[in-house]
């Protein structure tokens, strides 16, 4: 999916939510638990409730892989299930010398149909060019995330910038804002105006609110732009609204909460 058809989803809905779909076993509600096909009915109800306020599903790969080969599995059954009309997100953070970012580039945008992956850049250029060549797939790089731990390295001083603010500016040099986003914490929220004022045209991955406790609102008041150019991510709020038989309904309830929330912000 390009940014043209991502800005227009987000104006036709008014909304930038992303439903992250974590989904671990262990919480699924009991009367699907027993099913074979639990995982993958537990994403698809899921997914059925709350299409129409969201234009973005991120699928935490590390729930999937954790399962063994039939993760893998419904990994690939969910993504299929997800309409073109959402940006389909593999939240891999994947990264390594350039031929072996080259296989998780074609893992994920061939043999799977993901838009975007998330990358770690530490690795430096030859870790991320390789997702960063492929046209209309978008490469997502980890800038200032939203753990406690971001304050060990990213928001250690080099000199008079912090490392996540040259490691943001150094690799905005390598895409483009309609190939390259970044993953900006929601708790974070004190560093968004200053980003948004060295990036102003990229699309920002936004996890953190919901579960979290980040504020929607002072990062939409920082950092939403012309075209939104944010995609906030929430999943433990969506996905275990309810432990009960009502969970997709729930989801439904709660995500269309933060799309009415974003539609005020866009206005
Ligand atoms: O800085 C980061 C980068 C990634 N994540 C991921 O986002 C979701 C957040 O889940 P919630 O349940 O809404 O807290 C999860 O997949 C994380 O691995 C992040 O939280 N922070």
């Amino acid at each position: 999916m390009n940014r043209q058809s991502l800005v227009e989803q987000i104006k036709k809905k008014k909304s930038y939510l992303c439903v992250g779909l974590d989904t671990d076993p262990d919480k699924i509600p009991a009367h699907l638990k027993q099913r074979p096909d639990a995982v993958l009915a537990f994403n698809k109800a899921i997914i059925d409730a709350t299409l129409d306020a969201c234009v973005s599903y991120k699928i935490n790969t590390a729930f999937y892989e954790a399962m063994g080969p039939r993760g893998w599995e419904i990994m690939e059954e969910t993504v299929h299930y997800i309409p073109s009309t959402h940006l389909k997100i593999a939240d891999a953070k994947r990264g390594d010398i350039g031929n072996t970012s080259s296989q998780y580039a074609k893992a994920f945008f061939e043999a799977l149909p993901f838009d975007a992956i998330t990358v770690a850049p530490y690795m430096g250029a030859d870790s991320v060019q390789p997702f960063l060549e492929y046209d209309n797939k978008w490469t997502i790089v980890l800038g200032l995330t939203s753990n406690k731990g971001a304050a060990d390295f990213e928001l250690q001083k080099m000199g008079e910038e912090y490392l996540y603010e040259k490691v943001m500016k150094t690799v905005a040099s390598w895409g483009n804002p309609g190939n390259l986003m970044f993953v900006v914490g929601a708790t974070q929220a004190e560093a968004f105006s200053a980003i948004r004022s060295w990036l102003p045209d990229h699309f920002f991955l936004v996890p953190g609110v919901g579960a979290q406790g980040g504020s929607l609102r002072e990062i939409s008041e920082k950092a939403l732009n012309k075209d939104a150019g944010l995609l906030v991510n929430a999943s433990r709020a969506i996905i275990y609204a309810s432990e009960k038989e009502d969970f997709a309904e729930e989801a439904r309830i709660i995500a269309s909460q933060y799309q009415a929330e974003m539609s005020n912000y866009l206005q």
